[in-house]
């Protein structure tokens, strides 16, 4: 059975559509990262299993118990915010200690389950330290161990990490997924950072405008978007309409080879920017060599090509043409994705990730 189903979840404030017809199970132990632009719906999702937003149709289910009319500190629920909301007038171990107390857990108890805790997200023996003492990292930390302390059936995370640094919520995210893994803690996260959330999750959840616009594994979600828009999301920009006959669709920038089994018909063409091959302008596609960003590993080029829309190219260090410079454009077919859904209706479909809001 899931630890969590949510059914046919609708939410509307006023005439907005916050969730709709919104469905999702998560089972014991895994690691459900939502990810999506402002305004889709995330945290109204996890309002709605915290039981902090009464759905106004659908069902929640906690282990196959519908939770309509049950409150939040009833369903077992462990919530970590995203500024964390620690307690800044009691120190470390009063702060993990909360929800023990909360429950009326006698004082020894309390305390060893502080100090496992503060082991576990690498802060040992630091119960006496003062909150407004600690780095951003620390503090993160402690917010972690205070939400775990309770043992929660469904831990949620809304933006986790999302006042710190790259550099150390890359590291945390690591050290996140570890103590969750080493515990067994189901967990639906939310953020708006794909990295986060694909180093995060064993199930990447993709929300488009309050409904769920893909679902799968980290690896499949990467390698297959849904639609357009989820390609977008990601970041990628080589996304374009397409008709697939055989190995070969037909494109705005010409004919383009797919991978052998591709969906055929009027489709929507992924080209990731290390199938964009340049080569002599007399060879392939014509294009004018655009702004070129560095990229650590490799260069992102931009290419214009005299008709159809600009394209990424990556290109390895040694092999980056000049700004300004005319190439010809081959694409290589194990980096063509021929995606499930039917070309896009118009132009806009699927176009800036932060169209999400509906305003
Ligand atoms: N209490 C509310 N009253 C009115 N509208 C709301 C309320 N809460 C959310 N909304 C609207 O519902 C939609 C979904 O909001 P939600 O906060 O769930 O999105 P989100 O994906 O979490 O966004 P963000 O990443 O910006 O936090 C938005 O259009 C938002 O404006």
């Amino acid at each position: 059975m899931a630890l969590l189903t949510l059914e046919d979840v609708t939410v509307r404030f006023g005439h907005r559509t916050a969730l709709e017809a919104v469905d999702l199970e998560i089972a014991a132990h895994e690691i459900v990262c939502v990810l999506g632009p402002s305004g889709s719906g995330k945290s109204t999702l996890l309002r709605v299993v915290a039981g902090l937003q009464p759905p106004d149709t659908g069902r929640v289910l906690l282990e196959g118990t519908d939770q309509a009319g049950v409150p939040v500190h009833r369903r077992g629920v462990g919530l970590m915010f995203q500024d964390h909301q620690l307690f800044p007038q009691r120190d470390v171990g009063g702060n993990v200690a909360f929800g023990l107390r909360m429950r009326g857990e006698p004082r020894g108890q309390q305390q060893r389950r502080v100090a496992e805790l503060l082991d576990l997200v690498g802060l040992p023996g630091a119960q006496g330290r003062a909150v407004a003492a600690l780095s951003g990292g620390e503090q993160q930390r402690v917010a972690l161990a205070r939400a775990l302390a309770p043992r929660p059936r469904l831990l949620m995370l809304d933006e986790p990490l999302g006042q710190l640094d790259r550099s150390l919520r890359e590291r945390l995210v690591v050290e996140l997924r570890g103590v969750f893994t080493q515990l067994g803690t189901t967990v639906l996260a939310v953020t708006h950072d794909q990295g986060e959330a694909f180093a995060l999750a064993d199930r990447v959840v993709v929300m488009r405008d309050g409904r769920v616009a893909q679902s799968g594994t980290p690896v499949e979600v990467w390698q297959r978007p849904a639609s357009a828009f989820v390609a977008r999301f990601l970041g990628f920009d080589n996304v374009v309409a397409a008709t697939v006959r055989g190995d070969i669709a037909d494109t705005p920038w010409g004919k383009v080879p797919v991978p052998a089994g591709s969906p055929q018909g009027r489709r929507t063409l992924l080209v990731r920017p290390a199938g964009v091959r340049l080569g002599p302008p007399e060879e392939g596609l014509r294009c004018t060599v655009g702004a070129r960003t560095f990229r650590g590993s490799h260069v992102a080029v931009l290419l214009r090509p005299t008709d159809g829309p600009e394209m990424e190219a990556e290109c390895a260090l040694r092999h980056v043409p000049d700004e300004g410079a005319t190439v010809g454009v081959s694409f290589a077919a194990e980096d063509v994705v021929v995606l499930e859904e039917r070309e896009p209706a118009n132009a806009d479909e699927g176009a800036a990730p932060t169209g999400g809001r509906a305003d």
